[in-house]
């Protein structure tokens, strides 16, 4: 899959509330009410990056998850990405 240009990356995330483009991924954060519900978030969204076979990069600290998406096999953001963040804004209502 081809990679998007900076440009058609920033424009498709007018779409997106909470996401930035920077050093080849769109990014953003979720804070929690504490780690079992952060934890439990994750979980779900791993559940549907398997159904993608699309997956994040991310971590967790406590009560926060900061997810970052790249398409590793294109080097960049494609299509995977913003279908990915769309499932996880729908996952977090
Ligand atoms: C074979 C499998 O579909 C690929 O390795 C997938 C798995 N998940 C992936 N996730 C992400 N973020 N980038 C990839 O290039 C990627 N490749």
């Amino acid at each position: 899959m081809k990679a998007f240009t900076e440009k058609e990356i920033n424009e498709k995330l007018k779409d997106f509330e909470g996401w930035e483009y920077f050093e080849n991924s769109i990014h953003t954060a979720f804070e929690f009410e504490n780690f079992k519900e952060a934890f439990t978030m994750m979980t779900r969204i791993a559940f549907e990056a398997e159904r993608l076979q699309h997956h994040p990069d991310w971590s967790n600290v406590y009560n926060t998850v900061s997810i970052s998406l790249s398409t590793h096999d294109a080097d960049g953001v494609t299509e995977k990405d913003f279908e990915l963040a769309k499932t996880i804004d729908n996952l977090m209502g």
